[in-house]
């Protein structure tokens, strides 16, 4: 299986790229990563170094992609934080040559906005442009409840709110949804739920919530969500799956104390994830 990845990348540290591609290559995906960004570490440090690229450096190395005629066997495409317009504009033309060269190939987009607490951390410009236009290019999208809420102006504070938002996504483009780090009245406070729907229906995960709040998380679980959903074609699978890989990872994260994902040193966490979910309907 081969996925094209595009997503800002760090030297230090675990997000973007640097979160995505090695989940998906220890799961036996050739990945093909394209970096939107090149920074030191994540911005949560407060201080970084590094470069912003623009939309043309992505259609140029799609163009060099394309030079290597292997865009037929690309099977998704897998888009993260936007820097600008301009870069997501490249990234659904970069959608639309793989589409062309093969029809089967589904576009996953993690409609990256703000986060509760955060609110919106992206350009201006950026939440119209996953609303309007990336969301609605793609076959999968998963964004967590604040930016659910924000892409369908429905507040969501029970499961069925969490439905409706997820039927609103749906009837708007992408026909899989996964909804990230949810919290609704039915959530315990020492948990966290996600909530993943397909045409075949709904279902809910809860896992303990972990005393740590870590970048690059939600990077690795749309990684790993669009991983499994390309090989099984179950929302419900892909879910229990993901679920258990990121709880895994993060607990282990955790228990080291380390500010960075152990993306090396728990990456037993994706292949044989130490705990396991099911995925009730709701
Ligand atoms: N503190 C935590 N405890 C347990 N799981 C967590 C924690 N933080 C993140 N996760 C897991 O990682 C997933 C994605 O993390 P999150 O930070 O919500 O992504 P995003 O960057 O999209 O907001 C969550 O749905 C949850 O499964
Ligand atoms: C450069 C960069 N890319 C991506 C992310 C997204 O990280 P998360 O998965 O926590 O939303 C961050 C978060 O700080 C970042 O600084
Ligand atoms: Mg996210």
């Amino acid at each position: 299986m081969n996925i094209l990845s595009i997503q800002s990348h760090v030297a230090y540290g675990h997000v973007g790229n640097a979160s995505a591609v090695f989940p998906m290559q220890r799961l036996g995906v050739e990945v093909w990563p394209i970096h939107t960004v090149q920074f030191s570490n994540h911005t949560g440090y407060g201080a970084w170094k590094g470069r912003v690229f623009d939309g043309g450096m992505i259609d140029e190395v799609m163009e060099g992609i394309a030079e290597r005629g292997v865009l037929p066997s690309c099977d998704g495409v897998l888009s993260g934080y936007m820097g600008s317009a301009d870069i997501g504009h490249a990234i659904l033309s970069a959608v639309e040559r793989v589409r062309a060269a093969n029809p089967k190939a589904l576009y996953c987009c993690d409609p990256v906005i703000g986060d509760v607490g955060r609110g919106i951390f992206v350009r201006p410009g950026i939440p119209e442009f996953m609303r309007e236009q990336a969301v609605p290019a793609a076959d999968i999208v998963t964004p967590n409840q604040f930016e659910l809420e924000l892409l369908t102006d429905i507040a969501v504070k029970t499961i069925a709110d969490a439905h409706r938002a997820t039927e609103a996504l749906r009837d708007s483009g992408p026909k899989v949804v996964l909804v990230t780090s949810l919290s609704t009245n039915e959530t315990p406070d020492d948990a966290m739920d996600m909530m993943a729907s397909d045409a075949k229906g709904s279902w809910r995960v809860r896992t303990p919530k972990l005393d740590v709040s870590l970048n690059g998380a939600g990077d690795a679980i749309a990684a790993l969500f669009f991983t499994h959903y390309l090989r099984e074609g179950s929302a419900a699978a892909a879910l229990a799956k993901a679920s258990a890989s990121i709880y895994g990872l993060l607990k282990r994260t955790k228990e080291a104390g380390s500010r960075e994902i152990l993306m090396v040193a728990a990456q037993d966490e994706f292949v044989t994830p130490s705990h396991q979910f099911v995925p009730e309907p709701v």
